[in-house]
C-alpha cells in the first residue's frame, strides 16, 4: 500500500484514532438517534459511553448536539468523531441525508475527526457527493481527517456487501479526499482484502444489526485478515445486555498485534495503514 501523506493536523489527530498496539481502530457510533430515535435512555447513554472508553473503544461518534451529553471523562482517552450528516428514517427517502453540522463546528466542539455518509446509487447521490467534497476541502483546510461512509444503497442496488460495488464505494472515498472509508463487510475476508488492496486509504467496516457473541467474534476476526484499519460497532455495543463485555471482545479480537493477519490463501495487502498513520504522526511529532 502507497504512503498517504497527511498534514501534520491529520497525522496527529489520526494517531488519537488508532490503537498504538494493535495499529487497528475501533469506532462506536451512537449517531443512531437521528435516523432511528433514542439508542437508550439518557443516564444509559452515559453509560454506554464510559462502558465503550474503559473496555478498549477507540473512538465515539456522535452528532454535535449529542457531544454536551458526553461525560467529558470519557473523551480524555477516547477520540471524538462528530457526524455531519443525517435524515430520519421517516422521511419520504430515507437514503437522502442531507449536511447537518459544518467542519468548523466540529472543530469547535473539539472533534478529532469528522464522518459524513453517502449512499452510492441513491436518488440524491449527487447532492450527497457534493456535501463530501465539501467537507473533503473543509477537513483539508483545517487538518482534520475525514471518515466518509460510503453505502451501495438505492432503487438499483440488488447487493450492497458485492464486493465490486463495496470496492467502488472505498474508492469514491478516497478520490473526494476522505482519510478513511467506511464501507460494508463484504462477507468474507478474501474479498474484503481485495477492497482493502484496491483502495489507498484506510478502511473500516460497517456494523449492522445486532448478531451473536460468536458471530461478531468471528466477523472481526475476518476484518482483521483481511488488512482493514478497523470496525465500527454500534447496535452490536450499545443494544448488547452488556455493552462493557461486549465492547472488550470485540477489542480483544480486534487489538491482535498487527502481525500474521493474513487469512490462509490471502496475499499479504502490506504494511497496515494505521502504521503508516502513526510514523507519519512519529515523524511530525518530531518536529514540533
Ligand atoms: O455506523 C453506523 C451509523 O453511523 C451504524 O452502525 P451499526 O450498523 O453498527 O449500528
Amino acid at each position: 500500500m502507497e504512503v498517504v501523506h497527511h498534514s501534520l493536523g491529520k497525522s496527529l489527530r489520526l494517531s488519537r484514532l488508532v490503537n498504538p498496539v494493535s495499529g487497528r481502530t475501533f469506532v462506536v457510533p451512537l449517531d443512531h438517534s437521528v435516523a432511528d430515535g433514542p439508542v437508550a435512555s439518557a443516564a444509559a447513554f452515559r453509560d454506554i459511553a464510559f462502558a465503550v472508553a474503559r473496555n478498549g473503544g477507540d473512538a465515539l461518534l456522535v452528532h454535535k448536539g449529542r457531544i454536551r451529553f458526553l461525560p467529558s471523562e470519557v473523551l480524555r482517552g477516547t477520540a471524538l468523531v462528530v457526524h455531519l450528516n443525517g435524515i430520519t428514517r421517516h422521511a419520504p427517502d430515507a437514503d437522502a441525508k442531507v449536511r447537518l453540522a459544518e467542519v468548523e463546528e466540529a472543530l469547535e466542539l473539539g472533534a478529532d475527526a469528522v464522518s459524513i455518509h453517502i449512499n452510492m446509487g441513491s436518488g440524491t447521490e449527487g447532492k450527497q457527493l457534493g456535501d463530501l467534497a465539501r467537507a473533503a476541502e473543509g477537513c483539508s483546510r483545517w487538518g482534520l481527517p475525514l471518515i466518509a461512509m460510503v453505502y451501495p444503497r438505492g432503487p438499483r442496488i440488488t447487493d450492497p456487501t458485492d464486493p465490486e460495488l463495496v470496492a467502488h464505494a472505498a474508492n469514491l472515498a478516497a478520490d473526494l479526499g476522505a482519510d478513511i472509508a467506511k464501507v460494508p463487510y463484504t462477507g468474507s475476508p478474501a474479498t474484503m482484502a481485495e477492497v482493502v488492496r484496491s483502495c489507498p486509504i484506510g478502511i473500516i467496516t460497517a456494523g449492522g444489526a445486532p448478531v451473536g457473541d460468536r458471530q461478531l467474534a468471528r466477523t472481526v476476526g475476518e476484518v482483521v485478515a483481511s488488512g482493514a484499519l478497523g470496525v465500527a460497532m454500534g447496535r452490536n455495543v450499545w443494544a448488547s445486555p452488556d455493552v462493557a463485555a461486549t465492547v472488550r471482545r470485540i477489542a480483544d479480537a480486534l487489538h491482535v498485534p498487527a502481525i500474521g493477519r493474513v487469512g490462509a490463501g490471502t496475499p499479504d495487502p502490506g504494511p497496515s495503514y494505521a502504521a503508516e498513520v502513526l510514523s507519519a504522526s512519529a515523524a511530525a511529532s518530531a518536529q514540533i
